[in-house]
């Protein structure tokens, strides 16, 4: 396994481009599985992910071009088998979104139970529920959800007991080529569900509501392939901001979007970072200071999204004060925390809280990544951390930043990969 190791202590200071979303991209492509024909996608990132949604894809028979330039072309119209397997389910959750497509496309769906993973139990009920008031039967046998629609899936009111993004996306894909109008309440609105969202309309779905928290999807017959461009990774755009405002240094991140980030640039601004905007591009600068300790508590979006909560609890273990940080969305994503204690952060967790007590300085420690926002948050840690920080199993860390080291090396850090197969013993 690929080892991480960096030196801390450097202000980090250039300009990057931040890829395409990676939760948007997985939906997107799987919702390929529609269409009547194929389609383009752009701007999906380079991520082990991807690697493992293009493989599910083409077991079942689809046909994929990938291209450098011009994208991932997917052509559905080749598809022999419906099936996802555990042994690529189990590796990436989001695999669970091919159950709606297929289900609304061919009446049928074989598809691994995801299984616990390393931030909370994650069930999806709430996926299976709204697909039986479409009128799916579902047994769920041997680990699998097998699943068949019959004469096809019937339009319904489905109110999610909980806001989920890929429960909504799975059902929001299913309902388009229902029988009838389909109304999701409390509907996840997520930058990403948009995405998929304008990316259905786009092939011919009827879909409204976008971006709010009822959609409206009026089933059509079919749809057809089309040309699309993922939206920027907000979550990777938060990261490297939060990588400049701990090393009180400077960034301009490009190809990205301000829109999609209000609350964690509001609390960047609360932590002493000067912003500014523009189009696509955002730029962050600390004027040398030392952050604020900043109190954090996620929810869905437009709130405080928990896939950045990790990268800020990195910041309040060396800012200035003392904060709280608390996770409503998943019930064990403090993993990071004690690995960040051998790096002598003065974090204590109380419940779903953590309490941060900024130190003046962190130091360099062999650590291990327990998933991927928590690799994150200590190689965040590990770029202020006096000395060097070895960085273990960071396989979860190359699901969801493409480039990473070549991207913290372009501003300055001094980060380098270990391939498992190049280490010696004494690495
Ligand atoms: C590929 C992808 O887009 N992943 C994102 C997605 O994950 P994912 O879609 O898996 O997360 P959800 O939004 O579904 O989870 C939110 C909460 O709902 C619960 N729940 C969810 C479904 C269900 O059927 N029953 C249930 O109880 C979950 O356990 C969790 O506590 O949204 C999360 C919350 O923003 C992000 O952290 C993930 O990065
Ligand atoms: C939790 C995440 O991803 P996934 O839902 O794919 O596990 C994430 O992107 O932080």
């Amino acid at each position: 396994m690929d080892k991480l190791i960096i030196s801390g202590g450097v202000a980090l200071d250039g300009e990057i481009r931040i890829s395409g979303a990676k939760n948007a991209a997985l939906p997107i492509l799987m919702g390929a599985l529609l269409a009547d024909s194929a389609v383009r996608i752009g701007n999906v990132p380079h991520l082990h992910d991807i690697t493992t949604t293009l493989e599910l894809l083409g077991r079942m028979g689809v046909t994929l071009t990938v291209d450098e330039r011009s994208g991932v072309v997917i052509d559905p119209t080749t598809l022999t088998d419906t099936e996802a397997a555990y042994d690529l389910v189990k590796t990436m959750r989001a695999s669970i979104l091919v159950l709606g497509p297929l289900l609304a496309k061919y009446g049928k769906a074989d598809v691994s139970l995801p299984g616990g993973c390393a931030i909370g139990s994650r069930p999806v009920d709430l996926h299976l529920r709204g697909l039986q008031q479409m009128g799916a039967d579902i047994r769920v046998e041997n680990g699998y959800i097998r699943a068949t629609s019959g004469k096809g899936l019937k339009g319904a009111h489905i109110f999610m007991d909980q806001v989920t993004v890929t429960g909504t996306e799975n059902l929001m894909m299913a309902a388009t080529l229902a029988q009838g109008t389909t109304t999701i309440e409390n509907a996840a609105r997520e930058p990403e569900v948009v995405d998929l969202a304008n990316y259905l309309n786009q092939m011919g779905a009827k879909i409204s509501g976008i971006g709010t928290a009822t959609l409206v999807i009026e089933g059509v017959k079919s749809l057809s392939g089309t040309k699309y461009q993922i939206l920027p990774d907000r979550i990777e755009t938060g990261t490297y901001l939060v990588a400049a405002a701990l090393t009180r240094g400077r960034v301009k991140l490009k190809d990205t979007d301000a829109n999609q980030l209000e609350s964690v640039l509001l609390k960047l601004e609360e932590a002493g970072a000067s912003i500014s905007v523009g189009d696509d591009w955002i730029s962050l600068d600390m004027h040398g200071n030392r952050p604020k300790a900043v109190n954090i508590r996620t929810a869905p979006y437009p709130a405080f999204p928990t896939d950045m909560q990790a990268q800020f609890t990195a910041l309040n273990s060396i800012a200035e004060g003392q904060a709280t940080i608390v996770e409503t969305v998943f019930e064990n994503r403090f993993m990071h925390v004690q690995e960040m204690q051998r790096m002598g952060a003065n974090l204590q967790i109380e419940g779903n809280t953590v309490v941060c007590k900024g130190r003046d300085y962190l130091t360099g420690a062999p650590v291990m990544a327990t998933d991927l926002r928590a690799s994150a948050c200590l190689v965040l840690a590990a770029l202020v951390a006096e000395g060097e920080t070895v960085v273990e199993r960071i396989y979860h860390i190359d699901r969801g930043y493409e480039c990473i080291e070549e991207k913290l090396q372009q501003l300055g850090a001094k980060i380098r990969r270990i391939p498992s197969s190049a280490r010696s013993d004494n690495v």
